[in-house]
């Protein structure tokens, strides 16, 4: 399944109950499943729930880790918003 979202509606999931969706390079994952098994922990997941954390994922993780683990929790793209 592959939806297209806005990030407003992605910060609508910013907690594990609502899903713990993230933005990583435009890709929305959501991870309320993967949390408690996080390597880097459940603390720093939970602090960028709902957000774009590209920077600090590149800053911890190779492209391997995004290849590996990445399809199994993408749920979408964001969606370009019109600029008014
Ligand atoms: C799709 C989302 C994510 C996945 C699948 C993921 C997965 C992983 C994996 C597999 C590791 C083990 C280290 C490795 O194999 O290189 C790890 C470590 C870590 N992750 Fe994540 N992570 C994600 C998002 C994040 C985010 C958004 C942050 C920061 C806000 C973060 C912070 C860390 C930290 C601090 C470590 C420990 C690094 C170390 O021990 O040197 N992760 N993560």
């Amino acid at each position: 399944m592959s939806e297209s979202l806005t990030t407003k509606q992605v910060a609508e999931h910013a907690s594990v109950e609502n899903g713990l969706y993230i933005i990583v390079d435009g890709s929305v994952y959501k991870l309320d499943t993967f949390v408690d098994e996080h390597p880097g922990g459940a603390k720093i997941l939970k602090r960028v729930g709902g957000k774009d954390a590209s920077k600090q994922f590149w800053k911890y993780h190779s492209e391997n880790v995004m290849k590996k683990w990445g399809p199994k929790f993408k749920i979408g793209e964001v969606k370009e918003e019109a600029k008014l």
